[in-house]
């Protein structure tokens, strides 16, 4: 006779249709209490550079051949088996077919361990985005955080904690490294290479659709706007990008001192150290990509204050400010959702949020701004058009 199935009792007790949607539950439940593993694994996986290794091998490694090349001394073969597995169960790697076996006898055992050292890896669209040599990899996006995670565990522990205002200072870095975000890092140049790399990195793989944007909606009227300031612009990639698609503009990329510093030079580009909350050079168009999100309300204020000072002393009647942001309730593509809410939390770390429409329309009020417009592309942003 056949066992009854354990889920039977359960079955029986909580009807088939409450018992289904608790196993989808219980689910939900295991899957989010291990999502850190996942977060190690990924930074790990980029940390040993396995897929440059799978990459520069021209295709799929055996597990012996990839440990071969990664920087552990004596490698722990069976635990680098379990961490592939589940990283192909993430589908960062895929498992690929192994070169033909030998016909060597084997025990029970060997034969076992041969079979998880010829298993084979290979590279997946996801993977593809983190081999460091591609132009629009994200592996430095990956390594933004701590170099040891231990540090970037112990800043998390602050989303909690730091619900308690009291007992809190108020953002994470400050509570856990004594300073603002923005200190920390102008105080720790490899630091402040690695965000600024990160922060490429992201802008790489966006900016094509941010420039697709701008020319499909005609927001850059090449007849009367020939100035363009690019504030808190990093290392000018997207002034770059801009410039190729209107030619005519003379693009100024405004950053902190230490940014500027390390930016490597461009020709066509103009440089200024600067500070934007004390002042924006004049311009027809102020652009600010992933800026307004790393702060609070009142600072954006006195930011997009200082903007509309800028294109009034511009002189164009048709000046404007256009920011590159996340709009959280932009409805456009539902598998970006989850990436919109994980980056607003991550800007809660430094004291800033993403918005959702009601809460930019807001902002952009107080901060001197008659009228916008949200310009849907495809990437986690938006474009959002201010007229003064
Ligand atoms: C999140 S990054 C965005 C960089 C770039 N716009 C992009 O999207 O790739 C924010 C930038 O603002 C700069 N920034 C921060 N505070 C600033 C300030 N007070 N004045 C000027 N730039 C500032 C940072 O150095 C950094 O390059
Ligand atoms: O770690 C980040 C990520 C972002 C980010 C992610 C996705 C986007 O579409 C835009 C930006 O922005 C950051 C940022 O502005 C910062 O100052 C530090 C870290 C990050």
């Amino acid at each position: 006779m056949e066992k009854q199935h354990c889920g039977d009792d359960a079955k029986a007790l909580l009807g088939e249709e409450n018992f289904e949607q608790e196993i989808g539950a219980r689910a939900r439940v295991w899957k989010h209490m291990f999502a850190y593993i996942e977060t190690i694994l990924l930074r790990g996986a980029v940390q040993l550079g396995i897929p440059d290794h799978i990459h520069k091998n021209g295709g799929p490694m055996t597990l012996r051949d990839l440990a071969a090349k990664l920087p552990v001394e004596a490698i722990n073969m069976s635990q680098l088996h379990q961490v592939m597995r589940y990283m192909v169960h993430m589908k960062l790697f895929m498992k690929a077919i192994p070169p033909a076996k030998s016909n060597t006898t084997l025990d029970e055992e060997d034969e076992e361990e041969e079979e998880e050292e010829e298993d084979c890896y290979g590279l997946t669209p996801v993977s593809e985005l983190l081999v460091r040599s591609h132009e629009r990899s994200l592996a430095p996006l990956v390594e933004v955080e701590e170099p040891d995670m231990r540090d970037t565990f112990a800043m998390w522990a602050h989303l909690i904690e730091g619900l308690d205002r009291e007992r809190y200072p108020k953002t994470f870095w400050e509570a856990h490294y004594g300073m603002p975000f923005y200190e920390v890092i102008g105080r720790n140049p490899e630091w402040s290479r690695r965000m600024s790399e990160g922060m490429t990195s992201i802008t790489r793989g966006t900016v094509d659709a941010v420039v697709h944007g701008l020319v499909r909606e005609k927001v850059i009227d090449d007849h009367v706007m020939s100035k363009l300031v690019d504030v808190g612009g990093n290392t000018g990639d997207v002034a770059k990008a801009i410039l190729r698609a209107f030619p005519q503009l003379k693009c100024t990329v405004m950053d902190l001192p230490h940014v500027v510093e390390y930016a490597p030079k461009d020709p066509d580009l103009r440089f200024v150290a600067g500070d934007m909350l004390q002042f924006v050079p004049s311009a027809h168009i102020v652009l600010l990509k992933s800026v307004l999100h790393n702060h609070e309300d009142d600072v954006c204020i006195k930011i997009l204050n200082n903007c509309k000072e800028a294109i009034l002393r511009g002189g164009s009647t048709k000046g404007k400010v256009i920011l590159v942001e996340i709009v959280l309730d932009i409805d456009d593509r539902p598998e970006l959702t989850n990436s919109r809410f994980g980056v607003d939390l991550r800007m809660v770390s430094m004291g800033g949020k993403e918005r959702s429409k009601k809460e930019w329309a807001d902002l952009f009020f107080k901060g001197g701004f008659s009228r916008h417009e949200i310009i849907p592309i495809a990437a986690l942003e938006s474009i959002v058009v201010l007229y003064p």
